[in-house]
């Protein structure tokens, strides 16, 4: 342990960050979640002189795997070591399709101003200019960096930084994948600094509502995509199997279709909380915009993704079942 270093624990969870393919060139169809958090330390040995890395191995999955209780067992751990005097920060290695969803939840349930830094790679380990070892050593420096604190939970890829609530995977397969939409990346990570140009508006962290440490499971909140020709069947069976909130992923602003209309209505009725989001990927779902939402009795998502309005709203749904609070949690976070 070197005295001037940052404390920095790597939380390992799988992905194609820890994934081994067949051959160097094998960049699809490789298998993620093979290589364990030491392997993973000891491939980029530069870390251990930017801070004191320790490891421990959360789970080891492909982040499609992704689940509710994987998430609380996560934030849980987060929590312990963040209260501990000798953790200065923490990284999570994950797997890229979820990283976004894991990286909001934790913003919002993560109870310390000290970094959380979300890294993962698009090729695995094995590949040529595999992009794994870099993203690690920056996520790290970042994870131990006095500039990182109190930003909420941050994403470290391809040299940038973004934050948590508006980050998104783009590409399907291409290293510059994460980005914050129309709103901006919040930095970047050159020469083992980071360099902050802006910072997360909406609360976070330390500044939430939202408590998981006695919980072991999250309310069952589902999402319903609206394209042409959609009907009421997948609305209809999401509620028979116990949905307490749906979220409506609609088309251009939020809009409802005919035919879906009455299914979300009567789901509401029955006590299912509503929230409109759109499918579109950028722009805002406004209160009483595309639809009636005074009347029907539903929330509107604002900007989050129709996966980072499911989180909001599970999270919501600990606290309280009014609309009115829901709808103001969706203006706040
Ligand atoms: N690039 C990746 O990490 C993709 C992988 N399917 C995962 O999310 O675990």
């Amino acid at each position: 342990q070197q005295a001037k270093l940052p404390n920095v624990t790597i939380l390992a969870t799988g992905g194609t960050i820890a994934g081994t393919g067949a051959t160097s060139t094998t960049t699809v169809g490789y298998t993620a979640a093979t290589v364990g958090v030491q392997a993973l330390i000891q491939a980029v040995p530069e870390i251990t002189r930017v801070a004191n890395v320790s490891g421990e191995q959360v789970f080891q999955i492909a982040s499609e795997n992704m689940s509710n209780e994987h998430w609380l067992t996560l934030a849980k751990r987060i929590n312990v070591l963040l209260g501990q005097a000798n953790v200065d920060g923490i990284v999570i290695t994950h797997g890229t399709d979820t990283l976004e969803e894991t990286a909001y939840f934790l913003n919002l349930v993560v109870k310390s101003k000290k970094p959380v830094v979300l890294v993962g790679s698009m090729r695995p380990s094995t590949a040529l200019s595999a992009d794994g070892p870099i993203n690690l050593y920056n996520a790290v420096q970042l994870a131990g960096s006095q500039e990182a604190v109190g930003r909420g939970v941050l994403v470290a890829m391809n040299d940038q930084i973004n934050g948590a609530r508006d980050v998104t995977k783009s590409n399907t397969t291409t290293t510059d994948t994460f980005k914050a939409s129309e709103l901006g990346m919040l930095g970047y990570i050159q020469g083992g600094k980071p360099y902050f140009y802006r910072t997360a508006t909406r609360r976070h962290t330390v500044e939430t509502e939202f408590d998981v440490m006695n919980l072991s499971v999250l309310p069952q909140v589902e999402v319903a995509y609206a394209h042409a020709n959609v009907g009421p069947v997948a609305i209809d069976a999401l509620v028979a199997s116990g949905a307490r909130g749906l979220v409506h992923a609609g088309v251009g602003n939020g809009s409802l279709p005919a035919k879906v209309r009455p299914a979300l209505s009567a789901a509401r009725k029955k006590g299912v909380i509503i929230v409109r989001s759109a499918r579109v990927g950028q722009g805002i779902v406004a209160r009483n915009g595309e639809a009636n939402d005074d009347e029907l009795d539903f929330v509107a998502g604002d900007n989050l993704s129709p996966q980072k309005a499911r989180i909001l709203l599970m999270l919501a749904l600990t606290k309280t079942s009014s609309t009115k609070e829901i709808q103001r949690m969706f203006s706040t976070y």
